[in-house]
């Protein structure tokens, strides 16, 4: 006690009017709740006066000795509740003491004789000092007011800040706005007052900093185009699906129309969302643009006009209106700027351009598809379409195996019929049995029978996912059976097993024979009696995939969307041709057969603007059966289906792309099958080249007989189109299961898009420069396009 009488008392007094509620204080050492005063705020020896309001109300005062003055006479014991009086304090510190601990006399240790709090605060904070006790040590956790952003060590936090009404303010602080650079960080308090403070104080202290009034944003910092904000616009602003974030008092401009938000005086560093009624009217120079373009009233800056100038291309092609003739091509980073958000959502609708994919049935258009997918998308299938490929790759093999085993059946009447007309002809049968070679054991037959009734049936549900677990002893005997493969090489001759059917059936035999395998060796092994093998972990491969036949929905429609990847192959020959990731593209596909029987589903697609059409090279020999049930050849009803398309009146003025597919089967079939097996190709007369050029020799004078033929398909479908429309087809080939000439035949398409869509920004009729002469054209672009 004798220590405390000899401390030296520093004291200064200042005043304050009290506009709280009436406060009782009557006791000399206990003073009344209401003392924020920071002793280290007040400057030496001058009497500040400050309106306080209920926040200011604190539970701890001490140790700061305040005494009700009147007019400097001591007045200790005045117990007259105050309210909207002008009060003077006494404030006495104890000077000297750095004690760190709890004791709330610590405070007194201030240097009350430093005048700039300011300046103090920076000061101490970049010498990385607690403000209080001038602890320096960096390592040692401060916690930091959000208005001062004075820093305290865990020692004086409590002290310096009390009870925290408004979250972490120093005493004094309470009932100032926060500093704006602290907004991000509201409600989220360091690691050290976690581990002083319960969970509960925490969540009060963090709420209450988060939404007490004098912490908020204050609508009267806020220009928007020169007007400052009201509480209610501030509000709207804040709370719109696309909000400024973080919004800080300062001058903005704002274009209600098109929702583009940037500081005053700036370009936009934002879109926000349009139509809020907040703020002035957008003034000319609120970007201080210097474009001479003015939208919505306000001239853009260069910058803007750089970047936005794709989109103006659009916006003039939507409304044909002329282009200028120059155009930026901008660089990469500025699209990609202009990807991640500068332009408006619609503008980047517009910009997916769609692709419409049909064809004869059997042409490949699934098979482009696909590759389209697996080109161009880094995920081309969901976990879910890759099981629905193995379900379908197993059911397919079943049914190829249906029809090897139809086949088997033919074989053996003709086989047996043949026989007993030797036996009848008096020749006796060899080998006295009555079998032939494609005549299988009794057990199989039935089985075969049996898997035919139910292929017939459509019904192969029913046999899955037990199929390949109870059938596939049978179904590799049946395999192993020399009547079978007998009659799988005969159908290899006749050619009537092709493409998918020989592929899969080739494969799910090998399939069903290791499945059988790892059945009997777990059998044997651990005395297992079922494995479910449809639950093996095969994942189908690429070449699986492109060769599995019906996977798109049941009416043939498929869609996907994506951006053509840069090409090493196809860009790099393409000089000045960026790839432009802004693009997008859409690609649909619809089945063949839909198209035959309802031509009146293409009146949907109005809105697509590019039709590739797909032809099967392959097809010129081959026959279906069309609804009357006469054999038609396949060249034939493709052209039929072709013509249907061009002149159906949604694609009145549509372009047309050409892929002659399968150029791998017509290099094959062309050397053995004439071309005129088709009656549209009777008058084609293949020229009469020299030998074939060997290793070295030179290729320049020969076209292959299978180049002249497509050359010559290729203009059979020209012609036809011209006699059809006024408009130029253009063509390209393509092998659907080499996806090199997939991406070819698609980035072709990308090409005439972009040239038809060039030629009518700048208007030009001019048909010429589309020729494929023209050495720029996207004709002479790709080496198989024609
Ligand atoms: N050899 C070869 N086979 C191809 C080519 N393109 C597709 N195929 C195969 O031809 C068959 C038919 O191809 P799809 O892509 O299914 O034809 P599609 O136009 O979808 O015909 P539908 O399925 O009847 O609508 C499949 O077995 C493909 O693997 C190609 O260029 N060369
Ligand atoms: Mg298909």
């Amino acid at each position: 006690m004798e220590e405390e009488e000899e401390e030296e008392e520093i004291e200064y007094s200042f005043a304050l009017e009290y506009t709280g509620p009436p406060l009782l204080f009557n006791d000399d050492d206990d003073l009344p709740k209401v003392l924020p005063i920071d002793i280290n705020r007040i400057p030496t020896a001058s009497i500040v006066s400050l309106t306080l309001s209920n926040e200011l109300i604190l539970p701890v005062i001490h140790p700061i000795r305040a005494k009700h003055c009147n007019n400097n006479k001591e007045d200790t014991t005045d117990s007259r509740p105050i309210h909207g009086r002008r009060v003077s304090f006494v404030a006495s510190v104890d000077a000297g003491s750095t004690d760190e601990d709890e004791d709330d006399s610590s405070i007194e240790n201030h240097d009350v004789e430093n005048a700039e709090h300011g300046n103090e605060v920076q000061e101490k904070a970049k010498r990385g000092l607690c403000y209080l006790c001038c602890r320096g040590n960096w390592l040692v956790e401060k916690e930091g007011c959000i208005v001062c952003n004075a820093k305290y060590c865990k020692s004086c936090v409590l002290r310096a800040m009390g009870s925290m009404p408004e979250g972490r303010k120093c005493r004094s602080c309470i009932g100032l706005p926060i500093d704006e650079s602290k907004r991000g960080s509201l409600g989220r308090c360091s690691r050290m007052l976690k581990r002083m403070l319960s969970k509960l104080e925490i969540r009060q202290i963090m709420e209450v900093e988060k939404s007490c009034g004098v912490n908020q944003l204050h609508p009267q910092s806020i220009y928007v185009n020169g007007k400052q904000l009201c509480q209610k616009e501030l509000v709207l602003l804040q709370n719109c699906p696309n909000p400024p974030t973080k919004l800080k008092p300062g001058r903005f401009w704002y274009d209600k129309l098109s929702g583009f938000w940037g500081k005053e005086g700036l370009h936009p560093c934002k879109i926000i969302s349009p139509h809020l009624n907040v703020g002035g009217h957008i003034m000319r120079n609120a970007s201080n643009g210097n474009a001479n373009v003015i939208i919505n009233n306000r001239e853009i800056t260069k910058r803007e006009r750089r970047l936005l100038r794709p989109a103006i291309k659009l916006i003039c092609a939507a409304l044909s209106l002329p282009t200028p003739p120059k155009i930026e091509i901008p660089t990469s980073e500025e699209v990609n700027k202009l990807v991640s958000g500068f332009f408006p959502e619609y503008v980047k609708q517009q910009k997916r351009r769609k692709l419409l994919l049909v064809g004869y049935k059997g042409s490949g258009t699934s098979t482009i598809y696909k590759q389209a997918k697996l080109l161009y998308k880094a995920e081309p299938f969901s976990d879910e379409e890759l099981q629905n490929f193995n379900v379908t790759i197993q059911k397919n093999s079943y049914q190829y195996l249906s029809m090897l085993l139809e086949l088997r059946e033919h074989l053996e009447h003709e086989d047996l019929t043949e026989m007993a007309n030797r036996q009848s002809l008096d020749q006796p049968d060899d080998n006295g049995h009555g079998l032939s070679i494609f005549s299988i054991s009794p057990k199989l037959k039935a089985f075969s029978e049996w898997l035919l009734k139910i292929v017939v049936s459509g019904n192969l549900e029913a046999i899955f996912p037990a199929a390949n677990s109870d059938y596939a002893p049978l179904v590799k005997e049946l395999w192993k059976d020399s009547a079978i493969q007998a009659t799988f090489s005969r159908a290899r001759d006749l050619q009537l097993l092709q493409g998918a059917a020989e592929y899969f059936l080739q494969r799910g035999m090998v399939r069903v024979s290791f499945f059988l395998t790892y059945v009997l060796i777990n059998i044997n092994g651990t005395g297992l009696q079922i494995i479910d093998i449809s639950r093996s972990d095969y994942k189908p491969s690429e070449t699986d995939i492109l060769k599995t036949e019906g996977i798109t929905s049941s009416n043939g429609l498929a869609c996907t969307d994506f951006s053509f990847s840069p090409s090493a192959v196809s860009d790099a020959d393409t000089a000045g041709d960026q790839h432009d990731p802004l693009l997008r593209y859409q690609l649909i596909r619809i089945h063949g057969g839909n198209l035959q029987e309802n031509c009146k589903l293409l009146d949907m697609f109005e809105d697509v603007q590019l039709v590739i059409f797909c032809v099967a090279l392959s097809d010129y020999d081959q026959f279906c059966h069309e609804g009357t049930g006469n054999a038609t050849n396949k060249m034939l009803a493709c052209r039929k289906l072709f013509e249907s398309v061009v002149t159906h009146p949604t694609f009145k003025k549509m372009n047309f792309h050409l892929i002659l597919n399968k150029i791998d089967l017509l290099e094959e079939k062309i050397e053995h099958v004439p071309l005129n097996k088709c009656s549209w190709f009777d008058d084609f007369v293949p020229l009469k080249t020299r030998h074939r050029p060997q290793n070295g020799e030179n290729h320049n004078n020969y076209t292959s007989l299978a180049e002249q033929a497509f050359q010559y398909i290729a203009y059979k479908f020209k012609r036809l189109f011209a006699s059809l429309t006024d408009r130029k087809l253009y063509v390209s080939v393509s092998k659907g299961l080499e996806r090199e000439t997939v991406d070819v035949a698609l980035r072709y398409s990308r090409e005439v898009l972009k040239w038809e869509e060039e030629r009518s920004n700048h208007c030009i009729t001019e048909i010429s420069n589309f020729s494929t002469e023209a050495s720029s054209s996207p004709s002479n672009r790709e080496t198989k396009s024609l």
